[in-house]
């Protein structure tokens, strides 16, 4: 927290030709350069036509805002309290796969970078690097608890208790569970590409199986359904929070199973392509929660206006999948830091600007365009 204060000119500019990145995509482009071009394509594809993945950035165009005046002094503070803990900025990291294939820094890195902006990981079930070291990462850097995990939960029930047996063991905070995947959805690019397989040495290690140490495929299970939901809840006391929902009827009937928040996702425009976009189907999805559970999203947050757009509609926090990874992929740990770090820099200059000190001073009024 600093006191909001602001002068004129380049000698005042710190950032000023400084090298970059000045914003997220300046990563992107670093990225993208050292990628691998099948890896590129796999981290930054979408499915079929990629329609949903377009419309994840350019929904948030449609929104203008009308600022407030005069109000936009005092102390900043972008504190969030979510799920028994509370998020240094209400910007948390969307579970992504394969940290390993985009930087060797992997996990562990984005976990320390995680840490060291005080704010969530949401570790991936398909991340290349055992919970157990990504939370000892936390821990290391005094973060305990800034570690969530991702499940897709397994036909063979088994493993799946055992698994979140694990991830509780490893000081795990909460179940994100991914409803928005019954099947894979249809990436052309990976087809084209023949992605198929982690290359040697890199794996799901959090897919091992307890007893004979191999490496199991990670199911996609379109069985996946509510009374499987009520047994995840009864085997584990972690808040579950549901990922993927879209339609406000699904979110009404998360909050009768009684999970303990409500994801808005198309899962980064990778599963149903012509899905609608996070921040459009946000409205209906809070209107049908209410206050009784938080709503977090993720797709296409790429500056502080996204935040601050997705708060003013509802959303409690929002996540970021991709820009992370450029991040990673750009620069290791410290472009992981430098991405929550510009987008907690940009959010905090928005809010000033529209005349918002706290998250909590963030509604609709602040928007004069409501798309539908
Ligand atoms: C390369 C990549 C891998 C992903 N892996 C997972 C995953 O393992 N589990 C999951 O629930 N979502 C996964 N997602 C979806 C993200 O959690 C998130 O919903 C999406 O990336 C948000 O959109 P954004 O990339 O525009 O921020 C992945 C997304 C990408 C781009
Ligand atoms: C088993 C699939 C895990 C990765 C994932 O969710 C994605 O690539 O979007």
């Amino acid at each position: 927290m600093s006191p909001v204060t602001d002068r004129v000119g380049p000698r005042h500019n710190p950032t000023a030709g400084a090298a970059l990145p000045v914003n997220l995509r300046d990563l992107r482009d670093e990225a993208w350069r050292r990628l691998d071009p099948a890896h590129r394509d796999y981290f930054t594809g979408g499915a079929g036509d990629e329609r949903t993945l377009r419309a994840n950035e350019t929904a948030f165009d449609a929104y203008r805002l009308l600022p407030r005046v005069l109000r936009g002094g005092g102390e900043r503070d972008l504190r969030t309290p979510l799920l028994g803990g509370t998020l240094s900025m209400p910007v948390l990291v969307s579970p992504t796969a394969f940290h390993r294939l985009a930087h060797p820094d992997g996990e562990v890195g984005c976990a320390r970078a995680v840490a060291g902006a005080d704010t969530v990981l949401v570790l991936s079930m398909a991340a290349t690097t055992p919970v157990e070291a990504v939370a000892a990462a936390m821990d290391a850097a005094d973060r305990p608890g800034r570690l969530w995990f991702q499940l897709y939960p397994q036909p063979d029930l088994g493993f799946t208790e055992s698994l979140v047996r694990r991830v509780e063991a490893a000081g795990c905070r909460a179940l994100v569970v991914t409803v928005d995947s019954p099947v894979l959805g249809r990436r052309e690019r990976d087809l084209r590409n023949g992605f198929l397989d982690l290359p040697p040495g890199l794996g799901c290690e959090n897919m091992r199986d307890p007893e004979t140490g191999r490496i199991r495929d990670i199911v996609l299970d379109a069985d996946l359904d509510w009374p499987r939901i009520d047994w995840l809840r009864g085997v584990t006391r972690l808040p579950v929070v549901l990922k993927g929902i879209l339609h406000p009827a699904d979110a009404r009937l998360a909050v009768a199973h009684g999970v303990d928040a409500v994801w808005v996702s198309n899962h980064g425009g990778r599963q149903l392509d012509g899905a609608a976009t996070a921040v459009d189907a946000l409205p209906s999805v809070v209107d049908a929660v209410g206050d009784r559970v938080p709503v977090l999203l993720d797709g296409g947050i790429r500056r502080g206006t996204d935040v601050l757009t997705a708060l003013a509609l509802g959303a409690t926090a929002v996540g970021v999948g991709r820009p992370v990874l450029w991040g990673l992929a750009a620069r290791g740990e410290p472009g992981v830091r430098q991405v929550l770090d510009l987008l907690r820099a940009d959010l905090g200059q928005a809010m000033t600007l529209a005349g918002a000190v706290r998250p909590a001073d963030l509604g609709p009024d602040l928007l004069n365009r409501m798309p539908r």
